[in-house]
Protein backbone atom coordinates (compact mmCIF):
# COMPACT_ATOMS: atom_id res chain seq x y z
CA UNK A 1 0.00 0.00 0.00
CA UNK A 2 1.18 3.58 -0.89
CA UNK A 3 2.10 5.74 2.13
CA UNK A 4 2.34 2.98 5.06
CA UNK A 5 6.19 4.05 5.17
CA UNK A 6 8.04 1.16 6.23
CA UNK A 7 11.07 -0.49 7.15
CA UNK A 8 12.23 -3.86 5.79
CA UNK A 9 13.58 -5.56 9.24
CA UNK A 10 14.05 -9.41 7.96
CA UNK A 11 13.56 -12.38 9.90
CA UNK A 12 14.76 -12.65 13.69
CA UNK A 13 15.91 -16.22 14.65
CA UNK A 14 13.98 -17.26 17.57
CA UNK A 15 13.31 -20.90 18.51
CA UNK A 16 10.00 -19.81 20.36
CA UNK A 17 8.89 -17.61 17.51
CA UNK A 18 5.54 -19.67 17.09
CA UNK A 19 4.65 -18.94 20.92
CA UNK A 20 4.44 -15.00 20.20
CA UNK A 21 3.13 -14.81 16.86
CA UNK A 22 0.15 -13.73 15.56
CA UNK A 23 -1.01 -15.84 12.03
CA UNK A 24 -3.01 -14.03 9.44
CA UNK A 25 -4.87 -17.23 7.72
CA UNK A 26 -5.10 -15.61 3.91
CA UNK A 27 -6.67 -17.49 0.62
CA UNK A 28 -4.33 -16.60 -2.51
CA UNK A 29 -7.42 -17.02 -4.23
CA UNK A 30 -9.31 -14.24 -2.37
CA UNK A 31 -5.85 -11.56 -1.49
CA UNK A 32 -5.38 -9.89 -4.59
CA UNK A 33 -5.74 -10.39 -8.10
CA UNK A 34 -2.82 -9.04 -10.19
CA UNK A 35 -3.18 -9.48 -13.56
CA UNK A 36 -7.20 -9.36 -14.30
CA UNK A 37 -7.69 -13.10 -14.60
CA UNK A 38 -10.27 -12.52 -11.52
CA UNK A 39 -8.64 -15.25 -9.69
CA UNK A 40 -6.20 -13.60 -6.73
CA UNK A 41 -2.62 -14.88 -7.11
CA UNK A 42 1.00 -14.45 -5.66
CA UNK A 43 2.02 -11.61 -7.45
CA UNK A 44 -1.40 -9.59 -6.06
CA UNK A 45 -0.38 -11.23 -2.59
CA UNK A 46 3.41 -9.78 -2.68
CA UNK A 47 1.99 -6.31 -3.74
CA UNK A 48 -0.35 -6.40 -0.31
CA UNK A 49 2.92 -7.51 1.97
CA UNK A 50 3.16 -3.79 3.08
CA UNK A 51 -0.35 -4.10 4.06
CA UNK A 52 0.10 -6.97 6.31
CA UNK A 53 3.51 -5.84 7.84
CA UNK A 54 1.92 -2.78 8.74
CA UNK A 55 -1.40 -4.69 10.50
CA UNK A 56 1.24 -6.52 12.31
CA UNK A 57 0.74 -9.86 11.91
CA UNK A 58 3.42 -12.02 12.04
CA UNK A 59 3.11 -15.69 10.05
CA UNK A 60 0.99 -15.96 7.14
CA UNK A 61 -0.78 -19.25 6.63
CA UNK A 62 -1.65 -19.81 3.26
CA UNK A 63 -4.21 -22.85 2.44
CA UNK A 64 -3.79 -24.58 -0.54
CA UNK A 65 -2.32 -23.29 -3.84
CA UNK A 66 -1.25 -26.81 -5.22
CA UNK A 67 -2.61 -28.41 -8.46
CA UNK A 68 -6.03 -28.79 -7.93
CA UNK A 69 -9.41 -29.24 -9.53
CA UNK A 70 -10.43 -26.60 -6.58
CA UNK A 71 -13.68 -29.18 -5.37
CA UNK A 72 -12.80 -28.54 -2.04
CA UNK A 73 -11.12 -24.90 -2.08
CA UNK A 74 -7.36 -26.52 -3.04
CA UNK A 75 -7.66 -29.28 -0.42
CA UNK A 76 -7.89 -31.93 -2.79
CA UNK A 77 -4.53 -31.71 -4.48
CA UNK A 78 -4.06 -33.19 -7.80
CA UNK A 79 0.02 -32.48 -7.61
CA UNK A 80 1.38 -31.81 -4.14
CA UNK A 81 4.84 -30.01 -5.99
CA UNK A 82 3.12 -28.09 -8.45
CA UNK A 83 1.25 -24.64 -7.63
CA UNK A 84 -2.08 -23.96 -9.37
CA UNK A 85 -1.61 -22.25 -12.59
CA UNK A 86 -3.92 -19.18 -12.13
CA UNK A 87 -1.97 -18.42 -8.98
CA UNK A 88 0.95 -17.72 -10.71
CA UNK A 89 4.38 -19.42 -11.13
CA UNK A 90 7.19 -21.33 -8.85
CA UNK A 91 9.28 -18.95 -8.89
CA UNK A 92 6.15 -16.45 -7.72
CA UNK A 93 5.67 -18.64 -4.83
CA UNK A 94 9.44 -18.53 -3.85
CA UNK A 95 9.40 -14.71 -4.50
CA UNK A 96 6.65 -14.47 -2.19
CA UNK A 97 8.38 -16.40 0.34
CA UNK A 98 11.29 -14.15 0.76
CA UNK A 99 9.26 -10.54 -0.07
CA UNK A 100 7.70 -11.48 2.93
CA UNK A 101 10.61 -13.12 5.26
CA UNK A 102 12.39 -9.53 4.16
CA UNK A 103 9.56 -7.95 5.88
CA UNK A 104 9.61 -9.64 8.95
CA UNK A 105 6.63 -11.70 8.20
CA UNK A 106 6.85 -15.99 8.17
CA UNK A 107 5.29 -18.29 5.89
CA UNK A 108 3.54 -21.42 6.97
CA UNK A 109 1.67 -23.31 4.19
CA UNK A 110 -1.09 -26.36 4.68
CA UNK A 111 -0.18 -29.86 4.06
CA UNK A 112 -3.04 -32.02 3.00
CA UNK A 113 -1.78 -35.93 4.05
CA UNK A 114 -4.86 -37.54 4.75
CA UNK A 115 -6.01 -37.57 1.23
CA UNK A 116 -5.65 -36.72 -2.80
CA UNK A 117 -7.79 -35.26 -5.43
CA UNK A 118 -9.44 -38.13 -7.01
CA UNK A 119 -7.24 -36.20 -10.47
CA UNK A 120 -4.20 -36.96 -8.54
CA UNK A 121 -1.69 -39.39 -10.84
CA UNK A 122 -1.47 -41.62 -7.83
CA UNK A 123 -4.98 -42.31 -7.92
CA UNK A 124 -5.09 -42.93 -11.02
CA UNK A 125 -2.42 -45.14 -11.37
CA UNK A 126 -3.67 -46.64 -8.45
CA UNK A 127 -7.34 -47.36 -10.16
CA UNK A 128 -6.07 -48.28 -12.90
CA UNK A 129 -3.06 -50.91 -12.30
CA UNK A 130 -3.81 -52.51 -8.33
CA UNK A 131 -0.55 -54.52 -9.02
CA UNK A 132 1.71 -50.97 -9.72
CA UNK A 133 3.90 -48.98 -7.56
CA UNK A 134 0.57 -46.95 -6.36
CA UNK A 135 -1.82 -49.90 -5.91
CA UNK A 136 -1.42 -50.04 -2.32
CA UNK A 137 -1.58 -45.95 -2.14
CA UNK A 138 -4.85 -45.51 -1.25
CA UNK A 139 -7.16 -47.62 0.98
CA UNK A 140 -9.16 -50.31 -0.93
CA UNK A 141 -11.46 -53.11 -0.17
CA UNK A 142 -14.12 -55.33 -1.88
CA UNK A 143 -16.13 -55.11 2.04
CA UNK A 144 -17.61 -52.13 2.69
CA UNK A 145 -18.91 -52.38 5.80
CA UNK A 146 -15.41 -52.03 7.34
CA UNK A 147 -14.40 -49.41 9.56
CA UNK A 148 -18.47 -48.89 10.65
CA UNK A 149 -17.71 -46.91 13.62
CA UNK A 150 -15.98 -44.24 11.91
CA UNK A 151 -17.93 -41.18 11.68
CA UNK A 152 -18.83 -39.13 8.50
CA UNK A 153 -17.49 -35.68 8.64
CA UNK A 154 -19.27 -33.81 5.85
CA UNK A 155 -23.19 -34.74 6.50
CA UNK A 156 -23.94 -32.00 4.15
CA UNK A 157 -23.28 -34.40 0.89
CA UNK A 158 -21.45 -37.66 1.78
CA UNK A 159 -23.56 -40.95 3.24
CA UNK A 160 -20.67 -43.69 3.75
CA UNK A 161 -17.04 -42.94 4.15
CA UNK A 162 -17.09 -45.90 0.88
CA UNK A 163 -17.21 -45.07 -2.62
CA UNK A 164 -16.98 -47.73 -5.43
CA UNK A 165 -14.30 -47.33 -8.04
CA UNK A 166 -15.98 -48.56 -11.25
CA UNK A 167 -12.44 -49.01 -12.90
CA UNK A 168 -10.91 -50.55 -10.16
CA UNK A 169 -13.69 -52.26 -9.15
CA UNK A 170 -13.46 -51.85 -5.21
CA UNK A 171 -14.29 -49.34 -2.90
CA UNK A 172 -12.13 -46.37 -1.38
CA UNK A 173 -12.03 -44.98 1.80
CA UNK A 174 -12.80 -41.41 2.09
CA UNK A 175 -12.93 -39.83 5.49
CA UNK A 176 -14.34 -36.51 2.95
CA UNK A 177 -15.75 -36.06 -0.28
CA UNK A 178 -16.10 -38.95 -2.36
CA UNK A 179 -13.38 -37.33 -4.69
CA UNK A 180 -10.95 -37.04 -2.02
CA UNK A 181 -9.60 -40.74 -1.37
CA UNK A 182 -7.53 -41.42 2.18
CA UNK A 183 -4.23 -42.14 1.16
CA UNK A 184 -3.07 -45.40 2.66
CA UNK A 185 -0.49 -44.62 5.59
CA UNK A 186 0.15 -48.62 5.99
CA UNK A 187 2.22 -48.06 3.44
CA UNK A 188 5.73 -46.96 3.90
CA UNK A 189 6.33 -45.80 0.53
CA UNK A 190 3.09 -43.00 1.24
CA UNK A 191 5.47 -42.14 4.47
CA UNK A 192 8.41 -41.70 1.83
CA UNK A 193 6.49 -39.32 -0.77
CA UNK A 194 5.11 -37.37 2.26
CA UNK A 195 8.36 -36.97 4.14
CA UNK A 196 9.89 -35.88 0.10
CA UNK A 197 6.99 -33.24 -0.11
CA UNK A 198 7.58 -31.88 3.74
CA UNK A 199 11.53 -31.59 2.04
CA UNK A 200 10.56 -30.17 -1.15
CA UNK A 201 8.70 -26.97 0.74
CA UNK A 202 10.81 -26.84 3.30
CA UNK A 203 13.68 -25.86 0.92
CA UNK A 204 11.53 -23.43 -0.69
CA UNK A 205 12.28 -21.61 2.51
CA UNK A 206 8.14 -21.96 4.38
CA UNK A 207 8.64 -21.73 8.06
CA UNK A 208 6.43 -24.59 8.56
CA UNK A 209 2.73 -26.56 7.87
CA UNK A 210 -0.40 -26.40 8.98
CA UNK A 211 -1.23 -30.47 9.00
CA UNK A 212 -5.01 -31.01 7.94
CA UNK A 213 -6.69 -33.37 9.20
CA UNK A 214 -4.19 -35.09 10.98
CA UNK A 215 -6.91 -37.28 12.99
CA UNK A 216 -7.52 -39.51 9.94
CA UNK A 217 -4.22 -40.32 8.66
CA UNK A 218 -4.78 -44.07 9.75
CA UNK A 219 -7.86 -46.61 10.24
CA UNK A 220 -8.42 -49.49 12.30
CA UNK A 221 -11.64 -51.98 12.73
CA UNK A 222 -13.26 -51.16 15.78
CA UNK A 223 -12.14 -47.73 16.61
CA UNK A 224 -13.49 -44.39 14.76
CA UNK A 225 -10.55 -44.30 13.17
CA UNK A 226 -8.98 -41.13 14.73
CA UNK A 227 -5.82 -39.86 16.86
CA UNK A 228 -5.28 -43.66 16.32
CA UNK A 229 -1.52 -44.73 17.94
CA UNK A 230 0.08 -45.20 14.47
CA UNK A 231 -0.68 -41.91 13.49
CA UNK A 232 1.42 -40.64 16.76
CA UNK A 233 4.37 -42.90 15.49
CA UNK A 234 4.42 -40.99 12.15
CA UNK A 235 4.08 -37.56 13.46
CA UNK A 236 7.09 -38.19 15.98
CA UNK A 237 8.98 -39.52 13.07
CA UNK A 238 8.13 -36.56 10.92
CA UNK A 239 8.94 -33.96 13.72
CA UNK A 240 12.54 -35.91 14.43
CA UNK A 241 13.24 -35.11 10.51
CA UNK A 242 12.32 -31.71 10.48
CA UNK A 243 13.83 -31.10 14.06
CA UNK A 244 17.01 -32.53 12.26
CA UNK A 245 17.10 -30.83 8.77
CA UNK A 246 14.80 -27.71 9.37
CA UNK A 247 14.85 -26.37 12.74
CA UNK A 248 13.05 -23.53 13.62
CA UNK A 249 10.33 -24.94 11.13
CA UNK A 250 6.93 -25.78 12.77
CA UNK A 251 4.20 -28.46 12.26
CA UNK A 252 0.40 -26.78 13.39
CA UNK A 253 -1.80 -29.43 13.90
CA UNK A 254 -5.59 -29.01 12.48
CA UNK A 255 -6.87 -31.85 14.73
CA UNK A 256 -10.90 -31.00 15.74
CA UNK A 257 -10.81 -32.98 18.78
CA UNK A 258 -11.10 -32.70 22.60
CA UNK A 259 -8.41 -31.31 24.20
CA UNK A 260 -7.50 -34.36 26.33
CA UNK A 261 -6.64 -35.64 22.54
CA UNK A 262 -5.60 -33.18 21.00
CA UNK A 263 -2.75 -32.55 23.65
CA UNK A 264 -1.33 -35.77 22.66
CA UNK A 265 -0.35 -34.19 18.86
CA UNK A 266 2.08 -32.62 20.83
CA UNK A 267 4.11 -35.37 21.84
CA UNK A 268 6.59 -34.94 25.00
CA UNK A 269 9.50 -33.01 25.52
CA UNK A 270 11.35 -36.13 24.89
CA UNK A 271 9.70 -37.37 21.81
CA UNK A 272 8.08 -33.96 20.67
CA UNK A 273 5.16 -34.25 17.87
CA UNK A 274 3.90 -30.41 16.43
CA UNK A 275 5.03 -27.47 17.92
CA UNK A 276 1.19 -26.11 17.83
CA UNK A 277 -2.50 -27.35 17.50
CA UNK A 278 -5.50 -25.22 17.05
CA UNK A 279 -7.94 -25.36 20.22
CA UNK A 280 -11.18 -25.87 18.48
CA UNK A 281 -13.28 -26.28 21.81
CA UNK A 282 -12.41 -22.82 23.12
CA UNK A 283 -13.61 -21.24 20.07
CA UNK A 284 -17.71 -21.53 20.18
CA UNK A 285 -17.11 -20.77 23.95
CA UNK A 286 -15.94 -17.65 22.77
CA UNK A 287 -19.22 -17.03 21.31
CA UNK A 288 -21.81 -19.03 23.68
CA UNK A 289 -20.05 -17.42 26.37
CA UNK A 290 -20.98 -13.81 25.11
CA UNK A 291 -24.57 -14.95 24.29
CA UNK A 292 -24.91 -16.75 27.37
CA UNK A 293 -23.57 -13.64 29.53
CA UNK A 294 -21.41 -16.02 31.32
CA UNK A 295 -18.15 -16.93 31.78
CA UNK A 296 -18.34 -20.35 32.82
CA UNK A 297 -18.08 -22.05 28.88
CA UNK A 298 -14.55 -20.52 28.97
CA UNK A 299 -13.38 -21.18 32.46
CA UNK A 300 -14.34 -25.09 31.76
CA UNK A 301 -13.21 -25.67 28.67
CA UNK A 302 -9.53 -24.10 30.17
CA UNK A 303 -9.90 -26.50 32.94
CA UNK A 304 -10.12 -29.17 31.43
CA UNK A 305 -6.89 -28.44 29.05
CA UNK A 306 -3.96 -30.35 29.89
CA UNK A 307 -0.55 -28.66 30.26
CA UNK A 308 1.76 -28.62 26.85
CA UNK A 309 5.15 -29.83 26.61
CA UNK A 310 7.51 -26.86 26.96
CA UNK A 311 7.85 -26.63 23.24
CA UNK A 312 4.25 -26.43 22.25
CA UNK A 313 1.66 -23.54 21.49
CA UNK A 314 -1.90 -23.37 21.08
CA UNK A 315 -3.34 -22.09 18.02
CA UNK A 316 -6.68 -19.72 18.72
CA UNK A 317 -9.01 -18.20 16.43
CA UNK A 318 -12.35 -17.00 15.92
CA UNK A 319 -12.80 -17.94 12.31
CA UNK A 320 -11.22 -19.30 9.52
CA UNK A 321 -12.03 -20.73 5.72
CA UNK A 322 -14.15 -23.27 6.75
CA UNK A 323 -17.89 -23.27 8.64
CA UNK A 324 -17.65 -22.15 12.71
CA UNK A 325 -17.38 -25.81 13.66
CA UNK A 326 -20.09 -26.93 16.29
CA UNK A 327 -18.72 -30.15 16.64
CA UNK A 328 -16.86 -29.74 20.12
CA UNK A 329 -19.79 -28.36 22.17
CA UNK A 330 -23.07 -30.57 23.60
CA UNK A 331 -26.23 -31.07 21.84
CA UNK A 332 -27.94 -28.87 23.74
CA UNK A 333 -25.27 -26.30 23.34
CA UNK A 334 -25.30 -26.47 19.40
CA UNK A 335 -29.30 -26.34 19.14
CA UNK A 336 -28.38 -22.56 21.30
CA UNK A 337 -25.80 -21.25 19.18
CA UNK A 338 -27.64 -22.42 16.00
CA UNK A 339 -30.29 -20.44 17.51
CA UNK A 340 -28.40 -17.50 18.19
CA UNK A 341 -26.07 -17.25 14.92
CA UNK A 342 -27.48 -19.59 12.20
CA UNK A 343 -31.77 -18.77 12.38
CA UNK A 344 -31.46 -19.11 8.92
CA UNK A 345 -30.95 -22.65 7.88
CA UNK A 346 -28.87 -21.28 5.16
CA UNK A 347 -26.26 -20.47 7.57
CA UNK A 348 -25.49 -23.69 8.50
CA UNK A 349 -23.30 -26.44 6.74
CA UNK A 350 -22.27 -30.00 7.80
CA UNK A 351 -22.03 -28.96 11.56
CA UNK A 352 -21.58 -25.60 11.89
CA UNK A 353 -22.27 -22.33 10.94
CA UNK A 354 -21.14 -20.28 6.91
CA UNK A 355 -20.46 -17.20 8.38
CA UNK A 356 -18.17 -14.43 9.13
CA UNK A 357 -16.89 -12.86 12.51
CA UNK A 358 -19.02 -9.49 11.38
CA UNK A 359 -22.67 -11.25 10.47
CA UNK A 360 -22.26 -13.58 13.26
CA UNK A 361 -21.69 -10.62 15.42
CA UNK A 362 -24.76 -8.40 13.77
CA UNK A 363 -21.88 -6.11 13.27
CA UNK A 364 -21.98 -4.89 16.89
CA UNK A 365 -18.25 -3.65 17.31
CA UNK A 366 -18.19 -3.82 21.03
CA UNK A 367 -18.53 -7.48 20.50
CA UNK A 368 -16.15 -7.70 17.93
CA UNK A 369 -13.86 -5.68 20.03
CA UNK A 370 -14.57 -8.16 23.31
CA UNK A 371 -14.55 -11.59 21.07
CA UNK A 372 -10.91 -9.87 19.66
CA UNK A 373 -9.43 -8.77 22.92
CA UNK A 374 -10.11 -12.73 24.11
CA UNK A 375 -8.62 -14.22 21.08
CA UNK A 376 -5.98 -12.32 21.60
CA UNK A 377 -5.04 -12.47 25.84
CA UNK A 378 -6.40 -16.16 25.99
CA UNK A 379 -3.28 -18.97 26.14
CA UNK A 380 -2.44 -19.71 22.52
CA UNK A 381 -1.35 -17.78 19.36
CA UNK A 382 -4.11 -16.20 17.71
CA UNK A 383 -4.69 -16.57 14.11
CA UNK A 384 -7.00 -13.74 11.98
CA UNK A 385 -8.62 -14.51 9.20
CA UNK A 386 -8.28 -12.23 6.06
CA UNK A 387 -11.23 -9.29 5.79
CA UNK A 388 -11.86 -9.67 9.38
CA UNK A 389 -9.95 -6.96 10.69
CA UNK A 390 -12.10 -4.68 8.41
CA UNK A 391 -15.53 -6.47 9.59
CA UNK A 392 -16.11 -7.86 5.82
CA UNK A 393 -19.71 -9.71 5.49
CA UNK A 394 -20.85 -13.01 3.90
CA UNK A 395 -22.34 -14.20 1.20
CA UNK A 396 -24.82 -17.38 2.42
CA UNK A 397 -26.25 -17.31 -0.79
CA UNK A 398 -22.93 -18.99 -2.26
CA UNK A 399 -22.29 -22.67 -1.86
CA UNK A 400 -20.77 -24.44 1.04
CA UNK A 401 -17.96 -22.66 2.66
CA UNK A 402 -17.51 -20.05 -0.55
CA UNK A 403 -19.57 -17.48 1.91
CA UNK A 404 -16.89 -17.08 3.62
CA UNK A 405 -14.54 -17.03 1.19
CA UNK A 406 -15.36 -13.81 -0.96
CA UNK A 407 -12.56 -11.15 -2.40
CA UNK A 408 -11.02 -9.40 -0.29
CA UNK A 409 -12.70 -5.61 -0.01
CA UNK A 410 -9.46 -2.85 -0.50
CA UNK A 411 -11.36 0.19 -2.27
CA UNK A 412 -15.21 1.58 -2.70
CA UNK A 413 -14.23 0.87 -6.64
CA UNK A 414 -14.92 -1.68 -9.52
CA UNK A 415 -14.41 -5.12 -7.34
CA UNK A 416 -13.45 -3.92 -4.20
CA UNK A 417 -10.14 -2.64 -5.24
CA UNK A 418 -9.83 -7.01 -5.72
CA UNK A 419 -9.46 -7.17 -9.54
CA UNK A 420 -9.26 -5.42 -12.82
CA UNK A 421 -11.55 -8.14 -13.93
CA UNK A 422 -14.75 -7.88 -15.82
CA UNK A 423 -17.17 -8.66 -12.29
CA UNK A 424 -18.74 -11.47 -13.70
CA UNK A 425 -15.44 -13.52 -14.05
CA UNK A 426 -14.77 -13.06 -10.31
CA UNK A 427 -13.85 -16.90 -9.01
CA UNK A 428 -16.61 -15.58 -6.24
CA UNK A 429 -18.46 -12.43 -6.60
CA UNK A 430 -17.62 -9.32 -4.04
CA UNK A 431 -20.08 -9.17 -1.26
CA UNK A 432 -22.62 -6.29 -1.61
CA UNK A 433 -25.15 -6.83 1.30
CA UNK A 434 -27.07 -4.03 2.70
CA UNK A 435 -25.08 -3.72 5.32
CA UNK A 436 -21.38 -5.20 4.41
CA UNK A 437 -21.19 -3.49 0.93
CA UNK A 438 -17.41 -3.04 -0.19
CA UNK A 439 -18.34 0.76 -0.80
CA UNK A 440 -18.25 0.89 2.83
CA UNK A 441 -16.13 -2.25 4.38
CA UNK A 442 -12.76 -1.28 2.59
CA UNK A 443 -9.50 -1.06 4.05
CA UNK A 444 -9.34 2.11 1.95
CA UNK A 445 -11.55 4.14 4.13
CA UNK A 446 -10.83 2.42 7.49
CA UNK A 447 -7.58 3.40 6.51
CA UNK A 448 -8.90 6.79 6.17
CA UNK A 449 -10.57 6.60 9.49
CA UNK A 450 -8.57 6.55 13.21
CA UNK A 451 -11.54 5.14 14.64
CA UNK A 452 -12.25 1.66 12.41
CA UNK A 453 -11.99 -1.37 13.26
CA UNK A 454 -8.96 -1.96 11.19
CA UNK A 455 -7.05 0.73 12.93
CA UNK A 456 -7.98 -0.79 16.33
CA UNK A 457 -7.22 -4.09 15.38
CA UNK A 458 -3.69 -2.76 14.48
CA UNK A 459 -3.58 -1.02 18.08
CA UNK A 460 -4.47 -4.13 19.44
CA UNK A 461 -1.49 -6.09 17.93
CA UNK A 462 0.57 -3.77 18.89
CA UNK A 463 0.12 -4.05 22.28
CA UNK A 464 0.02 -7.51 22.58
CA UNK A 465 3.36 -7.46 20.38
CA UNK A 466 5.27 -5.01 23.25
CA UNK A 467 3.81 -8.20 25.92
CA UNK A 468 5.42 -11.48 25.51
CA UNK A 469 3.37 -12.35 28.53
CA UNK A 470 0.08 -13.02 26.03
CA UNK A 471 2.61 -15.63 24.04
CA UNK A 472 4.49 -17.43 26.76
CA UNK A 473 3.10 -16.37 29.76
CA UNK A 474 0.99 -18.80 32.02
CA UNK A 475 -2.98 -18.55 32.20
CA UNK A 476 -4.12 -18.11 36.08
CA UNK A 477 -7.71 -18.33 36.31
CA UNK A 478 -9.03 -15.67 38.92
CA UNK A 479 -12.48 -16.13 40.78
CA UNK A 480 -14.66 -13.09 39.80
CA UNK A 481 -18.01 -12.60 42.10
CA UNK A 482 -20.02 -12.16 38.74
CA UNK A 483 -20.66 -14.89 36.35
CA UNK A 484 -20.69 -12.60 33.33
CA UNK A 485 -17.00 -11.38 34.36
CA UNK A 486 -14.26 -13.63 33.01
CA UNK A 487 -10.82 -13.06 34.78
CA UNK A 488 -8.15 -14.05 34.41
CA UNK A 489 -3.79 -13.20 34.89
CA UNK A 490 -1.11 -14.00 32.48
CA UNK A 491 2.28 -14.64 34.20
CA UNK A 492 5.61 -14.72 33.20
CA UNK A 493 7.38 -15.37 36.43
CA UNK A 494 10.94 -15.23 35.97
CA UNK A 495 13.15 -15.11 33.06
CA UNK A 496 13.24 -18.86 32.06
CA UNK A 497 10.62 -17.60 28.99
CA UNK A 498 13.35 -15.74 27.96
CA UNK A 499 10.90 -13.17 28.15
CA UNK A 500 10.94 -10.52 30.83
CA UNK A 501 9.00 -11.57 33.90
CA UNK A 502 5.59 -9.59 33.82
CA UNK A 503 1.43 -9.92 35.40
CA UNK A 504 -1.02 -9.09 33.66
CA UNK A 505 -4.75 -8.89 34.50
CA UNK A 506 -7.53 -9.52 31.93
CA UNK A 507 -11.06 -8.52 32.81
CA UNK A 508 -13.82 -9.11 29.88
CA UNK A 509 -17.87 -8.08 30.82
CA UNK A 510 -19.32 -10.85 28.52
CA UNK A 511 -22.61 -9.06 29.68
CA UNK A 512 -24.82 -6.31 27.25
CA UNK A 513 -24.93 -4.18 30.44
CA UNK A 514 -22.56 -2.83 32.60
CA UNK A 515 -21.49 -5.25 35.28
CA UNK A 516 -19.24 -4.67 38.54
CA UNK A 517 -17.48 -7.61 39.80
CA UNK A 518 -15.39 -8.38 43.09
CA UNK A 519 -12.03 -10.04 42.12
CA UNK A 520 -9.80 -12.52 44.28
CA UNK A 521 -6.25 -12.00 43.92
CA UNK A 522 -5.26 -12.79 47.17
CA UNK A 523 -1.15 -13.26 45.53
CA UNK A 524 -1.29 -9.96 44.49
CA UNK A 525 -2.35 -8.17 47.68
CA UNK A 526 -1.55 -4.27 47.61
CA UNK A 527 -0.36 -4.40 44.06
CA UNK A 528 -0.65 -1.51 41.64
CA UNK A 529 -2.52 -2.14 38.25
CA UNK A 530 -2.28 0.01 35.09
CA UNK A 531 -3.61 0.31 32.12
CA UNK A 532 -1.85 -1.75 29.60
CA UNK A 533 -2.95 0.97 27.02
CA UNK A 534 -3.15 4.46 28.34
CA UNK A 535 -0.98 3.99 30.72
CA UNK A 536 -3.40 5.11 33.30
CA UNK A 537 -3.31 4.29 36.84
CA UNK A 538 -6.24 1.75 38.98
CA UNK A 539 -7.16 1.43 42.30
CA UNK A 540 -4.45 -0.81 44.10
CA UNK A 541 -5.74 -4.38 45.03
CA UNK A 542 -6.88 -4.47 48.29
CA UNK A 543 -4.59 -5.39 51.25
CA UNK A 544 -6.93 -8.39 51.34
CA UNK A 545 -6.54 -9.32 48.36
CA UNK A 546 -10.04 -8.14 46.87
CA UNK A 547 -10.33 -6.00 43.32
CA UNK A 548 -13.89 -4.04 43.13
CA UNK A 549 -13.98 -3.04 39.25
CA UNK A 550 -16.80 -1.82 36.96
CA UNK A 551 -17.17 -2.94 33.52
CA UNK A 552 -19.20 -1.15 30.66
CA UNK A 553 -21.44 -3.07 28.47
CA UNK A 554 -18.53 -6.03 26.48
CA UNK A 555 -15.70 -4.23 28.10
CA UNK A 556 -12.71 -5.03 28.98
CA UNK A 557 -9.53 -4.52 30.63
CA UNK A 558 -6.18 -5.27 30.48
CA UNK A 559 -3.82 -4.54 33.41
CA UNK A 560 -0.62 -4.90 34.00
CA UNK A 561 -0.29 -6.04 38.34
CA UNK A 562 2.90 -5.08 39.61
CA UNK A 563 4.19 -5.10 43.89
CA UNK A 564 5.04 -1.27 43.16
CA UNK A 565 5.25 2.14 41.04
CA UNK A 566 6.45 1.36 37.66
CA UNK A 567 7.16 4.45 36.46
CA UNK A 568 10.30 3.18 33.85
CA UNK A 569 8.14 0.90 32.76
CA UNK A 570 5.07 2.86 32.07
CA UNK A 571 7.95 5.25 30.03
CA UNK A 572 8.84 2.34 28.16
CA UNK A 573 5.88 1.50 26.81
CA UNK A 574 4.69 5.19 25.66
CA UNK A 575 7.94 4.39 23.09
O1 LIG B 1 -9.55 -31.54 3.34
C1 LIG B 1 -10.86 -31.73 3.80
C2 LIG B 1 -11.18 -30.65 4.78
O2 LIG B 1 -10.11 -30.64 5.69
C3 LIG B 1 -10.16 -29.62 6.63
O3 LIG B 1 -11.32 -29.95 7.31
C4 LIG B 1 -11.60 -29.60 8.53
O4 LIG B 1 -12.76 -28.90 8.34
C5 LIG B 1 -13.97 -29.53 8.49
C6 LIG B 1 -15.08 -28.54 8.31
O5 LIG B 1 -15.17 -28.02 7.06
C7 LIG B 1 -13.98 -30.08 9.87
O6 LIG B 1 -15.26 -30.57 10.17
C8 LIG B 1 -12.93 -31.17 9.97
O7 LIG B 1 -12.90 -31.68 11.29
C9 LIG B 1 -11.59 -30.61 9.65
O8 LIG B 1 -10.63 -31.60 9.50
C10 LIG B 1 -10.11 -28.28 5.90
O9 LIG B 1 -9.99 -27.23 6.82
C11 LIG B 1 -11.34 -28.16 5.04
O10 LIG B 1 -11.35 -26.92 4.38
C12 LIG B 1 -11.34 -29.30 4.07
O11 LIG B 1 -12.55 -29.30 3.36
CA1 LIG C 1 -7.08 -41.71 6.52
Amino acid sequence: MEGLNLSAPGLRHDPNWHKKAVFYEVLVRAFADSNGSGSGDFTGLINRLDYLQWLGVDCLWLPPFYASPLRDGGYDIADYCSVLPEFGTMPDFTELVSQAHARGLRVIVDLVMNHTSDQHPWFQASRSDPDGPYGDFFVWTDDNTKFQDARIIFVDTETSNWTFDPVRRQYFWHRFFSHQPDLNFENPAVWDAMFDVVRFWMDLGVDGFRLDAIPYLFEEEGTNCENLPATHDFLRKLRAMVDDEYPGRIMLAEANQWPKDVVEYFGTDEEPECHMAFHFPVMPRIYYAMRDESARPIVDILADTPELPAHGQWGTFLRNHDELTLEMVTTEERAAMYGWYAPDPRMRANVGIRRRLSTLLDGSRAEIELVNALLLSLPGSPCLYYGDEIGMGDNIWLDDRDAVRTPMQWTPDRNAGFSSADPGKLYLPTIQSLVHHYNTVNVEAQLATRSSLLHWTRGMLAIRKRHPVFGVGRYVPVESSNEAVLAFLRVIDDDSQGEPPEVVLCVNNLAQTPQGTALRLLDHAGHVLEDLFGGSGFPAVGSDGELLLSLGSRDFFWLRVTPGDTRENREGDRG
